[in-house]
């Protein structure tokens, strides 16, 4: 049996804070704000995996009210709902993402991201993809003012 998952995350850009994607500290003169380290791809992945065994979302399991996430690697958090999402008895099979980024230029730090999620989900990273797109220079992700991705997870009963 499968069934698939849908994510998604948005985080606003400001000066002062590492800016992190898929795991991966990319060089910018700019960060995401957020809780946590603020990882809008893995949140999204993370809301993927989650949906797609129907145990809710990343907010509901790691609260931004919680002093225990504030600063949290995101990789530790899907890693904890990637075991949940084990542990009811599925596995994941493929996920796909794309960041919506006007900047900075994701090409260059696509394969260690993709490397980053495939450990943390457990599979192969040729069943992993991300996508980076810009917004076309138009409206709030457009200005850089923030960062959105968004995945799709499919996973089967193991
Ligand atoms: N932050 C980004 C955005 C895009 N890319 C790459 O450029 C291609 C074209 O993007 P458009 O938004 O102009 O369609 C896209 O397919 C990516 O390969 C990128 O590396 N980083
Ligand atoms: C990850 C958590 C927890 O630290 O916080 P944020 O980094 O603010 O991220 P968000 O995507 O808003 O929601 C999930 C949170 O509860």
């Amino acid at each position: 049996m499968f069934r698939i998952g849908q994510g998604y995350d948005v985080h606003r850009l400001v000066e002062g804070r590492p800016l992190i994607l898929g795991g991966v500290m990319l060089p910018f003169d700019k960060g995401l704000l957020g809780h946590s380290d603020a990882d809008a791809l893995l949140h999204a992945i993370t809301d993927a995996v989650l949906g797609a065994a129907a145990l809710g979302d990343i907010g509901r399991l790691f609260p931004d009210t919680d002093p225990a996430f504030e600063g949290a690697d995101s990789r530790v958090l899907l890693r904890e709902a990637v075991a949940r999402v084990n542990a009811a008895g599925w596995r994941v099979v493929n996920v796909d993402a794309t960041l919506i980024a006007q900047a900075p230029r994701l090409a260059p730090f696509i394969d260690a991201m993709r490397a980053n999620i495939a450990e943390d989900l457990g599979i192969d990273a040729g069943s992993v993809n991300v996508k980076g797109k810009t917004n076309e220079k138009l409206g709030y992700l457009g200005r850089q003012e923030a960062i959105e991705a968004q995945a799709v997870c499919l996973i089967q009963k193991a």
